[in-house]
């Protein structure tokens, strides 16, 4: 895992990114604040439709700004179609952002209010070759974001948890298959979408956010999980993985719409 250069720290961390992403002051920047007095209902926004393939996980990986279960994304067995895209884009992998404490860790907001955790499920526009062309157009890219709200244990979770014991600091991978990332989301698909970016560097402006209304849950003990995390190396300084979420960023004038009534 080739260090970025970037992080979550004082002096790497969200406010020094434009430096050498100039795209952070960019106009379709994300997370945003979602105010869903102002998310109007678009009626043409069609239901999401996501198949997943469980066969399709292959590992877990530790690459030291979050941690990610990464998906076979050679042919269509793991896709997300309608929603407010056209045509399919694949899941690649997902991944998630958490606080220090149990008031703040998710990137998006709603009315201000921060969750503790998001999980962020990345697919890619098959009308591109790759992910990484798909990441350079603004159609590229499509994310789907989840919040995990305290309270009861949430055994679809333990899984991934359990995994995390064997890729404790940066560059640790293993394996991890057969699992079904459809019974992450909630009963609810009804979602809010806006037009924005990758919420790390390189910040490309090539997401179609879709962010569900309904949240997940998780406990308390859950959360200490993903706080176990570390963002440093083998032999580096310990430094826990936690806060790695970047701040909301100003709307400049986009529209947020709303599946749901
Ligand atoms: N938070 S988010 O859902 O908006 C999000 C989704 C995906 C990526 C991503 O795939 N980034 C890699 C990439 C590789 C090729 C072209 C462009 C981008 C990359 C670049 N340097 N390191 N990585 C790995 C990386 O950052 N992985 C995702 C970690 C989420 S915290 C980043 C953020
Ligand atoms: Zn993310």
């Amino acid at each position: 895992i080739m260090s970025h250069g970037w992080g979550y720290g004082p002096s790497d961390g969200p406010v020094n990114w434009c430096k050498d992403f100039p795209i952070a002051n960019g106009h379709r920047q994300s997370p945003i604040n979602i105010i869903s007095g102002q998310a109007s209902y678009d009626s043409a926004l069609k239901p999401l439709k996501l198949n997943y393939d469980p066969s399709n996980s292959t590992d877990i990986l530790n690459n030291g700004h979050s941690f990610q279960v990464g998906f076979v994304d050679d042919t269509d067995s793991s896709t997300l179609t309608g929603g407010p895209i056209t045509g399919t884009y694949r899941l690649k992998q997902f991944h998630f952002h958490w606080g220090a404490s149990d008031y703040r860790g998710s990137e998006h907001t709603v009315n201000g209010i921060k969750f503790p955790c998001e999980l962020h499920l990345v697919h890619w526009n098959t009308k591109y070759l790759s992910f990484g062309e798909a990441a350079s157009h603004p159609d590229g890219l499509a994310v789907v974001g989840v919040f995990l709200k305290l309270g009861a244990a949430n055994p679809r979770l333990q899984k991934v948890l359990d995994a995390l014991e064997a890729i404790k600091s940066k560059g640790k991978q293993t394996t991890f298959t057969n699992f079904d990332a459809k019974t992450l989301l909630p009963d609810s698909l009804d979602y809010w979408t806006y037009n924005g970016s990758l919420t790390t560097p390189p910040l490309l402006e090539s997401v179609t956010w879709i962010v569900l209304k309904e949240s997940i849950s998780v406990s308390l003990t859950q959360m200490g999980k993903f706080r176990s995390l570390k963002f440093s190396g083998d032999g580096e300084a310990h430094c826990c993985m936690q806060d790695n979420y970047r701040p909301t960023q100003p709307l400049k004038g986009r529209k947020v719409r709303r599946s749901f009534k």
